[in-house]
């Protein structure tokens, strides 16, 4: 699902009045019936007080107009306009007439008003502020966000919470409305994926208000939403007369002294995302742990005890996965050196190797193009340098991924994969996933789907994917505290028949 910018979203809104034929009201309209579905169908005319701020501009008249069916619907409301600018919209002051028809008279909250009690047993619909904000929110409209924030009242957002700017970070992070569920219009924002950003709503879902698909289809995004509908045509069906041969042979190379089971997740991981033969290449105390853990894999071992300080195979295998627990020692940096400059074979690349690479940046240049760098925060600031939030981070992975030729996999509760100027956002995943081991899984996972013949680009993309579906199948029966990344390894065969499963006919909706 493409991820629009507030931009595209306002042309997407002009081309489909056009085309459909209709008022910009009568898209109002159909926002403000959608929002009005989702609440009646949970509240069937249930006696609970409806609070509703709304702003002057769209966002706004999408509240204003939502009044008027909750009204008539017999709802419990409280209709508040706050007035933050003399310039309204014109389908504002529309809806604004529609409701004094009806004789609803909202009360004006200004710069020196009382604020409303609101008590905890109320809803809140916040509509103050939508795509539109493009400044921080003067600061009594600030004491107000504060008020609701404070109430305890159940908070549900129009189209973005109000306070959250569509582009970039918050000006003041204290001013945003923490909205319990957020119905957002037609497509995803960016802002819900963000760690700095996704914090100001619980749940999200999108409300589909017939902008018109062409413009959709047509237009060129910067993000995409990874959903299952975006990863099913990706998947590469095992034939009949295929053999172990068919699904790669891929080596993962790391592990030291008392990390030798970062190379035995990885090395399981592979094998149980499908990959044909999987090798691991360890120093030699690895060898009997890792030869009893996992009985499918072959071992082959450094003549370092205890380091990587040799690379050598005698074959080229299809991908290598390398990095995982093998440390930054002068001996394996050089062994890394050594084996990046000679290797051919496609890479993944995780933690140490990640590590070595950001000490030596001279080294990047001997990656094979579209290598697959899997790095958590910390590791990608050493890579790409300090940022100053979390869309200077995207500029600068982007601007790193298009000066190396390679893919990035931020890691994260939203990971995010950027290849060069476009980034694809996962939706799987879950916290339980924050725990020791998980990234190898990751990484063993994306070097298997490499192996079977995905290009590097898709196999991490499904990898996520698959990995975080495996972890939401995982925290099933484990519960968030008890997953193990072993535990995210036993359920990939789980995961890959959930994506087989008939397709997605739900809207999407997802904790953040
Ligand atoms: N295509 C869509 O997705 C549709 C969007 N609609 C609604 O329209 C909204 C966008 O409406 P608008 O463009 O009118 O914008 P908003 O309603 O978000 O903001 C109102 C106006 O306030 C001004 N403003 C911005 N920051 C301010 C600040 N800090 N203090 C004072 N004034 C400020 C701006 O001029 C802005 O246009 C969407 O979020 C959505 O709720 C719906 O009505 C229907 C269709
Ligand atoms: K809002």
């Amino acid at each position: 699902m493409k991820i629009l910018t507030a931009k595209q979203i306002y042309e997407a809104d002009k081309f489909t009045i056009k085309k459909q034929g209709i008022r910009s009201d009568e898209l109002m309209e159909r926002a403000a019936i959608g929002i009005f579905d989702w609440i009646h169908s949970r509240l069937q005319g249930a006696n609970v007080n409806i609070q509703l701020f709304c702003g002057i501009g769209n966002n706004g008249g999408d509240g204003i107009a939502l009044a008027r069916h909750l009204k008539e619907n017999d709802y419990s409301i409280q209709v508040h306009v706050v007035n933050y600018s003399e310039k309204r919209s014109k389908d504002f002051l529309l809806n604004l007439e529609r409701l004094k028809d009806r004789k609803i008279w909202p009360n004006f909250i200004k710069e020196k008003s009382a604020l409303p009690n609101i008590s905890p047993d109320d809803i809140v619909v916040d509509a103050i502020f939508g795509i539109g904000l493009n400044r921080a929110p003067h600061f009594w409209v600030s004491k107000l966000i504060e008020h609701i924030n404070v109430s305890s009242a159940f908070v549900l957002s129009v189209d973005i919470p109000s306070g959250l700017p569509c582009h970039r970070i918050p000006w003041d992070t204290e001013n945003v409305i923490r909205a319990n569920y957020v119905l957002s219009f037609q497509v995803p924002k960016l802002v819900f994926f963000l760690p700095e950003t996704g914090i100001y709503q619980n749940q999200w879902e999108i409300l589909d208000i017939g902008l018109d698909p062409e413009y959709l289809d047509a237009t060129a995004t910067d993000y995409e939403l990874i959903g299952k509908n975006e990863v099913l045509p990706m998947y590469k069906q095992r034939t009949k007369f295929s053999h172990k041969g068919t699904y790669g042979h891929a080596v993962i190379i790391g592990g030291g002294y008392g990390k030798i089971g970062a190379v035995q997740l990885a090395s399981n991981a592979c094998l149980s995302t499908g990959c044909g033969l999987v090798s691991a290449f360890v120093p030699e105390c690895g060898y009997h742990s890792l030869q009893t853990a996992v009985p499918e894999i072959m071992v082959l071992t450094d003549d370092d005890d205890e380091n990587i300080s040799a690379i050598d195979l005698s074959f080229t295998p299809n991908v290598i996965g390398v990095g995982m627990g093998m440390g930054t020692k002068e001996i394996t940096q050089k062994a890394f050196e050594f084996f990046l400059r000679k290797n051919t074979a496609p890479l993944v690349i995780d933690a140490d190797g990640l590590n070595i690479l950001a000490k030596q940046p001279s080294l990047l240049k001997y990656l094979p193009k579209n290598s697959v760098l899997t790095p958590h925060p910390k590791e990608l600031e050493r890579l790409i340098g300090e940022w100053s939030d979390d869309f200077d981070k995207l500029e600068k992975a982007k601007i790193f991924s298009t000066e190396n030729d390679c893919i990035i996999v931020i890691k994260g509760a939203h990971s995010i994969i950027i290849h060069k100027d476009k980034g694809f956002v996962n939706t799987t995943g879950n916290p339980g996933m924050a725990t020791a081991g998980s990234g190898d899984v990751l990484t063993g996972m994306i070097t298997g789907l490499i192996a079977q013949g995905y290009t590097p680009l898709n196999a991490a993309i499904f990898g996520v994917y698959l990995h975080g579906l495996a972890g939401d199948i995982g925290v099933t029966s484990k519960g968030y505290e008890s997953l193990k990344a072993s535990g995210i390894i036993e359920n990939i065969g789980k995961a890959y028949i959930e994506i087989l499963k008939s397709p997605e006919d739900v809207p999407i909706r997802k904790e953040t």
